[in-house]
């Protein structure tokens, strides 16, 4: 792993960005692996604002709500627009259907957009509890996309999106960690201190399932990039 520290969100966003821009302008992207939460939006603010054409390149984001539509200002696919495919269309953007009700049919149409897909830079950011998309801790090393149950702490996290708690929907579909392991390259934002503690035990501490993306460690091309306060706890 290599870990690039900046001084808050704002450098972050734009380290990402120069790393993804050099790849893209080096023919090597068909495909960009995107990530939802507060942690990118720097990043996707970059983009909006760079001279960049992303019509030749699909994305295909890590995960959904399960119950919201695409019209939901709550929803993954809402954010997306917003914060980026509004300004800057690319060829082709896939997200889980949260309105899907066949899990099982909708987990293997995403496996097969995926599939179809390979993505060559997976951004991602980290849960307080070291979830990376929707993989809770415990979630296999071996999972495609899943519906999972949301754990109560991610609930909790994720409810200042919300107006209330009970809003929060309890289940989403996730790409799964085999799949996020298949990405050539992998980008992993975290900023402040509520991270700290889980990039601590994603770089320094035992790779196994209880701490999801503790597999990263496991994976050729991985660049963290953290502020000063998610990096506080690491040794070096
Ligand atoms: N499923 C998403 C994750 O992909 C994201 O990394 C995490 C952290 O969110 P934030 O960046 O807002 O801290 O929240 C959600 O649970």
């Amino acid at each position: 792993m290599e870990i690039i520290k900046v001084k808050d969100n704002v450098e972050g966003g734009k380290k990402a960005f120069d790393i993804i821009k050099e790849n893209i302008e080096n023919g090597k992207v068909q495909t960009l692996g995107l990530a939802t939460g507060s942690t990118p939006e720097t990043l996707y603010q970059n983009m909006v604002d760079s001279e960049l054409d992303f019509s030749n390149i699909d994305s295909v984001n890590l995960d959904e709500y399960v119950g919201l539509a695409a019209s939901d200002p709550q929803s993954y696919d809402y954010f997306m627009h917003e914060h980026l495919f509004n300004a800057k269309p690319f060829r082709n953007t896939y997200l889980p259907d949260g309105l899907a009700t066949d899990a099982e049919a909708e987990c293997k149409r995403y496996d097969q957009v995926i599939a179809e897909h390979p993505i060559d830079i997976q951004v991602l950011g980290i849960g307080e509890n070291a979830h990376i998309g929707f993989n809770e801790p415990g979630a296999s090393f071996d999972a495609t996309t899943q519906k999972v149950a949301l754990t109560p702490s991610t609930i909790e996290a994720n409810s200042r999106n919300f107006e209330k708690i009970e809003d929060v929907p309890t289940h989403a579909y996730s790409m799964g960690i085999k799949s996020i392991m298949q990405s050539r390259k992998i980008i992993l934002l975290a900023f402040g201190e509520k991270k700290a503690q889980a990039i601590k035990d994603m770089v320094e501490g035992p790779v196994t399932e209880d701490v999801p993306a503790s597999v990263l460690q496991n994976h050729a091309d991985v660049t963290v990039i953290v502020d000063a306060e998610a990096a506080k706890l690491l040794s070096k």
